[in-house]
Formats: C-alpha cells, sequence, structure tokens
C-alpha cells in the first residue's frame, strides 16, 4: 500500500511534539517544571496559594492583589452545586469509583450549566471557573453521600485548599493541613501535554464543548498509569504491611516483570520535583499523625528501585503516604489529583480555543491489503 504519510511511526507518540503551548514546560533533562515562566519550587517557597495559580495558568501573569481577591471569590461563590447534580449523586449506586462518578457528573453539569448553549471566549471562562469551584463539591459531595451523610453547605470565606476539607468533614482543617494540601494543589495543577491534558486538547480542538473536554481528560486521569497510579502506591504500601517486607516484595513485583507504581516518567529523567516537596510533606504529615511507618516505607522502596531499575519516583508516589496521612480515603486519591488538574486541563482547552486546528494525526497502517470480499454463503 502506497504510503501517504510523511512521518514514521512512534510508540506512544514519545518526544512527538503535538502543538505549542506558553502554560508549561517540563524539562526532563533537569527536572525542572515551570508554570508560565515560574518555577514551581519559587511558587511554593513562595507561598503562592493554588487560586493565584490558577489565575497565572489561565492568564500567563501573575495576579496583583486586588485581582486575586476577586478571582478568589469568583471561584468560592461558584462552589455550590445545581440541584439536578445534587440529584444525580444521591441517586448513583453508592459503590461506584468515585472518578466514574466524577466522570459522569462533570458531563452532566454541563448539560444544566447556565451558559450551555453559549461558545464564546467569556462564557467558556465562566464554565471553566464553574468547573475548578465544582469539581471538589462533586467528589466531597459523593463521598459524604457514600457515608450516608447530607453535603456540606460551601463556605466562601474559604481557600481550595481548606474547603476541600470542610465540605469532605464539615470542619476546618488545621494550618499545617490547608498549607500541605495547598501546596499539593499547587504541584498537580499543570504538566504539559500528559494523557489526560492531551485528550482534553483534542475534544476542544473538535470545537466541541469544554465539559466534553474536561469529561474526557477526568476519563484519562483515572487510568493507573497516569493519575490512577496514586491510589495504587497506598493499596501497594498497605500489602506490603511493613518496612522489613519492603525488599522482598520489591524484588517478587520485579521478578514478575510488574511496574512498581509511582515510579517511572515518560519526560522525566532524574528526580520528578514535584516529588522532592511531596517527599517532605509525607514525613511532615507522618510525623503530625503519629506515624511515619508510610514515609519510611516508601523511602525503601524509593532507595530498592533506584538500585535495582534505575527509576525515581514520580508526583504519585509519595503524595499517596501524603494524603493517608492526612486522613483522606485511597479512593479520593486520584479524584484529588482531578480537583488540581481541572485548572490545567482548563487552561489548556482555553488556549486550543483561542488558537485552534483539528487535532488528527495519522496512523502507520499494519492490516490486511488487497483481500476480496467473499459472500456469506461461501465462508
Ligand atoms: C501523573 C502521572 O501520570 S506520573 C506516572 C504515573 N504512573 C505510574 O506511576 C505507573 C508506573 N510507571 C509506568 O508505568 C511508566 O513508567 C510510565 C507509564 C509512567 C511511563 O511509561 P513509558 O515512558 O511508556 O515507559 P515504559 O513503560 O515503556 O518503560 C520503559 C522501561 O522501564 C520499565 N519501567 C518503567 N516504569 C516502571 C515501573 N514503574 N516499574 C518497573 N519498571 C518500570 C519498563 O518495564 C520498561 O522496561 P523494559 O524496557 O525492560 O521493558
Ligand atoms: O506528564 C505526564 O506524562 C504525567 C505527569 O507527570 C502528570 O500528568 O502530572
Amino acid at each position: 500500500m502506497a504510503k501517504d504519510s510523511q512521518t514514521s511511526f512512534v510508540a506512544g507518540l514519545e518526544d512527538v511534539v503535538a502543538n505549542t503551548s506558553d502554560i508549561c514546560y517540563v524539562d526532563g533533562k533537569e527536572g525542572r517544571l515551570i508554570y508560565q515562566g515560574y518555577d514551581i519550587h519559587d511558587l511554593i517557597n513562595g507561598k503562592a496559594t493554588f487560586e493565584e495559580v490558577i489565575y497565572l495558568l489561565w492568564n500567563g501573569v501573575l495576579p496583583s492583589a486586588a485581582e486575586v481577591a476577586k478571582f478568589t471569590q469568583q471561584i468560592a461563590t461558584q462552589r455550590t452545586l445545581r440541584p439536578e447534580v445534587i440529584r444525580f449523586l444521591k441517586g448513583v449506586r453508592k459503590d461506584a469509583n468515585a472518578m466514574e462518578v466524577l466522570r459522569t457528573a462533570v458531563s452532566y453539569a454541563g448539560i444544566y450549566d447556565e451558559d450551555n448553549s453559549d461558545e464564546s471566549f467569556e462564557a467558556n471562562v465562566r464554565k471553566a471557573t464553574r468547573l475548578v469551584a465544582q469539581v471538589p463539591t462533586v467528589v466531597t459531595a459523593y463521598e459524604r453521600i457514600r457515608q450516608g451523610l447530607e453535603p456540606v453547605e460551601p463556605d466562601a470565606s474559604l481557600s481550595m485548599a481548606a474547603s476541600f476539607f470542610y465540605l469532605l468533614r464539615g470542619a476546618k482543617p488545621d494550618e499545617f493541613t490547608e498549607n500541605a494540601f495547598n501546596i499539593a494543589l499547587i504541584l498537580h495543577a499543570d504538566h504539559e501535554l500528559n494523557a489526560s491534558t492531551f485528550s482534553a486538547r483534542v475534544t476542544a480542538a473538535t470545537l466541541s464543548d469544554i465539559y466534553s473536554a474536561i469529561t474526557s481528560a477526568v476519563g484519562t486521569l483515572k487510568g493507573p498509569l497516569h493519575g490512577g497510579a496514586n491510589e495504587q502506591v497506598m493499596k501497594m504500601l498497605l500489602e506490603i504491611g511493613s518496612v522489613d517486607k519492603v525488599q522482598s516484595y520489591i524484588d517478587q513485583a520485579l521478578a514478575d516483570r510488574k511496574k512498581i507504581m509511582g515510579f517511572g516518567h515518560r519526560v522525566y529523567r532524574t528526580e520528578d520535583p514535584r516529588a522532592t516537596h511531596l517527599r517532605h510533606l509525607s514525613k511532615e504529615a507522618g510525623e503530625r499523625a503519629g506515624n511515619t511507618s508510610w514515609y519510611e516505607m516508601s523511602q525503601v522502596i524509593e532507595r530498592t528501585v533506584m538500585d535495582k531499575k534505575g527509576l525515581n519516583p514520580n508526583v504519585d508516589f509519595y503524595s499517596a503516604s501524603m494524603y493517608y496521612s492526612l486522613g483522606l480515603p485511597l479512593h479520593l486519591f486520584t479524584p484529588i489529583f482531578a480537583c488540581s488538574r481541572v485548572s490545567g486541563w482548563t487552561a489548556h482547552v482555553l488556549e486550543q480555543y483561542r488558537n485552534n486546528r483539528l487535532i488528527r494525526p495519522r496512523a502507520e497502517y499494519t492490516g490486511a491489503t488487497g483481500l476480496r470480499y467473499v459472500p456469506i454463503s461461501q465462508r
């Protein structure tokens, strides 16, 4: 068959440049992560809020004090879910996968969004604001409904980090928890053309609506090779159970050619810069909870996987033990990732709409050629 494609196939699109973007730069060689020109270490050491980072991702500049105050309020006042979405959450089976519920709730919320039929850029910014505001409300409301509790009425005076715990538990978190969670939200906010962001951009590039794009992204984040890895990491820690069992567990898993969740990365060839912060937070959260065993096991796993495979931990490794030490249930780990990444997804979707071209790559055909149809009676 004649080849009409100029380029050759690259498995998993590794290192293929699929679009330009101003939002995020991942330096895989040096292990640096840059949001709109700002190194994440600088944002965290400078004590940025997650709201400030969302503003930065969407607008390309850091907000002034007045701008961030206004933006924070715009998000905070959009947290309440529409009654249709609450009814959906109350009606869905109580043992559903939290990511599947989130995926369907995002899709459902889009149908009822007051700007549903308005595809102007301004309307898309309003929809993006509702998405970043309401994804955490969906996650926490479903968790409470599952437990037989009523969802908590949002409190617009709280930061996004504090609000998550308030909506989940009906009580404000302590200062350490709020700060640690704020950092985790910043660290997970964006990561260039990771699989879920790529999904969102592909959907947006057909000029489909922003809710469809974010629904695609949630479905993509769920997989254990992507955002779903953080839940798998905690399952592994619980299965291993104690530090003395780590070595034999990892040896056996590698002998069985199993992947160790939370290790390896398509782009980083060095330490994932997010893991540096999450490692510290995991230790501190463990100390505060009076149980550092998850952190200690994680340390031994890290050394063993480095020795045996030369692989570094990624963002999903230490976030698992950190969240667990903050008392968060493991089935919420990946939805929590979505609560942060929805900021990056929406930034990319808005960027795609600003300068759109359909995303449609080619496949290298490896199937049969020249076959003749055989009537069914002769097969
Ligand atoms: C937010 C995020 O998405 S971060 C990533 C979260 N995912 C995980 O933590 C899951 C575990 N990690 C992985 O599966 C991979 O490292 C990925 C998916 C992150 C990257 O995948 P790829 O770039 O396609 O690398 P690939 O899977 O081809 O691995 C290359 C080699 O390293 C090995 N390898 C990669 N990651 C791991 C791992 N976690 N454990 C053991 N071996 C691994 C592979 O087995 C392969 O070895 P081989 O060449 O001997 O067959
Ligand atoms: O960039 C990737 O491929 C995966 C990742 O680390 C992320 O999405 O945060």
